[in-house]
């Protein structure tokens, strides 16, 4: 009985490892059907869409075919299409519906992910993940150094490719969280005469802010790689600079996506270089607006959601000097830069909105 029961744990533990041992093929099958462009063959196509039409659809070699199956079937395991199974001519065949996973996929879709899976599963960024091990052992400071020989900016700053992947990547995500700010809650940027987004990428939360607030003046404020060339508008203008040397003055800042890419240090620094900006003109005291994650504690949420958090903190290690924090660490940082009190709107999804004050 004793050893039936050693043998059933062992069992489980040779499925948990191989498991995580192959996690990678969930992102790799996933990218593979994004890059057959699958999610938009099955949306065009109107209504569920047979095996045989999805294969005669794709641009494959003819000796490929029988493979689309065995792509289509993991997939569906992992939530990115379902599946109904009809009779035709008296042989059962598959037919392939999209799911919200895939929705959010289609090229079309204003609030894509495809440009994040492009971004994250390129080898420019998966390649340091080698190196997380040696990197631990040496005082390289990211795997990203000690794999590519500069900091992630510099190669950006020289390598238009990765330069033009990541910003399309964060766009792609701004879009997202714009609409959903706006929608759930636009009286953060009530009440203010200007705004700076800080680290604001290619501008895509701003323009929705500058566009729901026309008499706010908003500064989209990034590193001159990213900013030169770019056209503003009535009441948004781009700046180039360096947030860790000064920032353009304004009643109100965005950061969103800034703090996690930096350890306490840096952080503390563009907080007081934030609040040195501040000037509170407007109606409202001036603030600091974060959009960030707050780690959950007591896995208060579900396994899932956890685990994303999880794995935003390693890629942030893998990447960046950066982590994820919880509201400890937060009240530290922001304490620490000399703020005086703050709120957490948890409106986001994963991600929070951090309002921090003078
Ligand atoms: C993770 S991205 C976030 C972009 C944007 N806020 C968003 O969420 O879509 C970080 C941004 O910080 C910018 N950045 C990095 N170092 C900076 C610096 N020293 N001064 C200003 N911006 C910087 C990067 O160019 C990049 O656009
Ligand atoms: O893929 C990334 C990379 C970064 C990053 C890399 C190096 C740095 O010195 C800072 C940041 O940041 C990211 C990020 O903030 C994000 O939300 C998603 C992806 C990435």
């Amino acid at each position: 009985m004793e050893s039936q029961h050693d043998s059933a744990k062992l069992l489980q533990a040779q499925s948990h490892i191989w498991n995580h041992i192959f996690s990678f093929i969930n992102s790799m099958s996933l990218k593979c059907a994004v890059d057959l462009g699958i999610p938009d063959i099955i949306h065009n196509y109107g209504k569920p869409m047979p095996l045989s039409k999805l294969i005669a659809s794709l641009l494959i070699h003819p000796s490929k075919t029988c493979f689309i199956y065995r792509l289509m079937r993991i997939l569906i395991h992992s939530g990115f299409f379902s599946e109904q199974n009809v009779t035709e001519q008296n042989e059962l065949e598959a037919e392939y519906v999209l799911t919200d996973a895939s929705i959010l996929l289609l090229k079309e879709n204003p609030f894509s992910m495809t440009p994040f899976l492009h971004a994250m599963l390129d080898p420019i960024l998966t390649k340091p993940w080698y190196h997380l091990s040696v990197w631990l052992k040496n005082d390289d400071p990211t795997p990203f150094e000690k794999t590519h020989g500069m900091t992630f900016w510099d190669y950006a700053g020289h390598d238009p490719n990765l330069n033009h992947f990541f910003n399309d990547a964060m766009a792609s995500d701004a879009r997202l969280v714009s609409r959903v700010l706006i929608e759930k809650y636009k009286e953060a940027f009530q009440g203010f005469e200007s705004l700076v987004d800080v680290g604001g990428g290619t501008g895509t939360v701003t323009k929705a802010i500058a566009s729901s607030f026309p008499k706010m003046e908003c500064v989209v404020f990034d590193l001159p790689h990213v900013v030169t060339g770019l056209q503003g508008s009535d009441n948004l203008k781009y700046v180039g600079g360096n947030m860790f040397e000064a920032i353009p003055p304004t009643d109100a800042i965005l950061l969103k996506w800034i703090l996690h890419d930096w350890n306490d240090e840096e952080c503390v620094n563009i907080l007081k270089k934030c609040k040195e900006a501040i000037t509170s003109k407007g109606k409202n005291e001036g603030k600091v607006i974060i959009i960030d994650m707050v780690i959950s504690e007591n896995e208060k949420r579900g396994g899932e959601s956890i685990e994303t958090q999880l794995f935003f903190d390693m890629l942030m290690m893998v990447l960046s000097s950066g982590k994820e924090r919880n509201e400890k660490e937060w009240t530290k940082l922001i304490l620490s830069a000399g703020f005086s009190h703050y709120t957490i709107t948890p409106i986001l999804g994963l991600r929070s909105i951090i309002e921090i004050y003078p």
